[in-house]
């Protein structure tokens, strides 16, 4: 079993607010660290961002599952109990990693051309998703991740220098009518949390 794969499950569990909840229940954070939270709400494509920022973006893919939704990461479009591939990955840049990432693809949402999200291998699903003009996004959630997370426990076998600010986002995506949800979590030495104004503006 490589080092990857006992990582797998990572999973992810948080209180998901709005980002006008934690601008106000965290304002000292935000107001002094004003890029995590554009990177936080930006709707735009993550793997196109960050290839932006570096020479060599690659997906290190965790492992991926079938499983029931568990009730805290299901919602309105993704029920309780409903058959999930779940996958796990971490985004590298220039071999930092950025990103956790943990998508639930519905079994039922990978039919037709999509079935082709159930074998992306190392393939970024945001280079599929956003090449596909049907894609809706829908609201965007964020969350803070603790020393008791398991963020944190990633953190650790990682060897990344774990701290209380560590934040982390949801949305649902509706490709071609068919849901599926992506949270992504921004690793402590994510560009996310040092990225100056000067960077080209990312429509929200
Ligand atoms: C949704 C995107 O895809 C990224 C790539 C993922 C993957 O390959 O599993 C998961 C989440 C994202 O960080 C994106 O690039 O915006």
């Amino acid at each position: 079993m490589s080092q990857q794969d006992k990582l797998f499950p990572v999973t992810l569990s948080s209180q998901w607010i709005s980002p006008n909840e934690a601008n106000s229940n965290h304002s000292s954070f935000f107001d002094s660290s004003p890029s995590i939270m554009q990177w936080l709400i930006d709707t735009g494509s993550l793997t196109a961002r960050l290839k932006e920022h570096c020479q060599h973006f690659r997906v290190e893919l965790l492992g991926q599952q079938v499983q029931p939704c568990p009730a805290s990461e299901a919602n309105d479009l993704i029920k309780p109990g409903e058959e999930v591939l779940v996958r796990e990955v971490i985004l590298y840049c220039d071999e930092v990693p950025q990103v956790f990432a943990r998508s639930f693809l519905p079994l039922s949402s990978l039919t037709g051309a999509e079935q082709k999200l159930a074998n992306l291998g190392t393939q970024s699903l945001g280079q599929v998703l956003f090449n596909n003009p049907s894609l809706e996004r829908r609201y965007i959630e964020i969350a803070q991740f603790d020393a008791n997370s398991s963020i944190a426990q990633l953190c650790k076998v990682l060897r990344l220098p774990f701290n209380d600010q560590i934040w982390g986002r949801r949305s649902t995506f509706v490709l071609e009518n068919k849901p599926l949800m992506v949270a992504e979590v921004f690793l402590p030495n994510a560009f996310a949390y040092s990225s100056g104004n000067h960077e080209k503006n990312h429509v929200q």
